[in-house]
């Protein structure tokens, strides 16, 4: 199939019309946002369940950041709706947010602090005594093998560390849905596998549901849902097996390719 040829798939309408629930982490429906009249996102739905890992591919300037920054409300959505474990997003700010676990694509730790004072004080935040956030912290940077790290100061961790620390920090209030954003910009080969693997498994054991929002083709698993933004709408959403399909192509790269028109080359 030439590049010319390639279908433009949109996801079933079964999932676009099912509505939250307890077990829908997140939902967005029909939403669109404009910067100063210049359309970014247009009608972008999808849905993301309790435990379920979905990355959300798409090529620089797909709109993955803008998507982001009105799930976590950095800007305010006027066409659409957002609902994170069933709670519209507008008008149950405050618990919605509590429910949702954040990495930006820039990191955000402090780095003249410990690693233990940047939880701790992320934990005050969440309304946990410093007891109770040493106690989460511990077990967080444990299953992110970084135990025996609370006492650095995070100037003097490695790239692929810090990121560990910022999804320990995501998780400490234990939410139900962790975003992403790029979370491996500016890491070497091997830290960025270590990163992918290590979201992988604390998405099964913990139950909690993962937005990885990435350009990166080598960073989606076999197993894995993928939700691909073009040009600010979802062009398809599938395992990594129905879109290779779909497309008629020999891999997910491939397929990447032809959904993009090139663009994610
Ligand atoms: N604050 C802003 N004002 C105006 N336009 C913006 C702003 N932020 C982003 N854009 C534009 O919106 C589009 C989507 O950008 P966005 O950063 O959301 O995409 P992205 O998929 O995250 O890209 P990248 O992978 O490069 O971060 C781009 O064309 C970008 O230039």
């Amino acid at each position: 199939m030439t590049r010319e040829m390639a279908p433009a798939f949109t996801p079933e309408g079964g999932k676009q019309t099912r509505r939250a629930d307890d077990s829908t982490a997140l939902d967005v429906r029909d939403l669109s946002f404009s910067y100063s009249g210049q359309p970014v996102l247009e009608s972008v739905s999808f849905d993301l369940k309790a435990g379920e890992f979905a990355v959300l591919l798409g090529p620089n300037g797909a709109g993955k950041t803008t998507l982001f920054s009105l799930i976590t409300r950095l800007y305010d959505h006027r066409q659409g709706e957002i609902r994170i474990g069933g709670l519209d997003l507008r008008r149950h700010s405050v618990e919605a947010h509590a429910q949702m676990g954040v990495v930006f694509q820039q990191p955000t730790l402090d780095m003249d602090l410990t690693v233990r004072q940047n939880l701790s004080y992320h934990g005050a935040l969440h309304g946990m005594t410093p007891a109770e956030a040493l106690r989460r912290a511990s077990q967080q940077l444990t299953r992110l093998e970084m135990q025996g790290s609370l006492r650095l100061r995070v100037r003097h961790l490695s790239g692929g560390q810090r990121r560990r620390v910022e999804i320990a920090r995501g998780l400490l209030h234990e939410p139900r849905l962790l975003l992403l954003d790029e979370p491996t910009v500016g890491l070497d080969i091997a830290s960025r596998r270590a990163l992918v693997e290590h979201v992988h498994r604390l998405c099964r054991e913990q139950g909690v549901a993962v937005l990885w929002a990435t350009h990166l083709i080598d960073e989606v698993y076999p197993d894995d849902r993928v939700i691909v933004l073009h040009r600010g709408r979802v062009c398809a959403d599938g395992g990594v097996a129905e879109l290779v399909s779909q497309t008629a192509s020999a891999s997910i790269g491939e397929a990447f390719d032809r959904l993009t028109e090139g663009e994610a080359r």
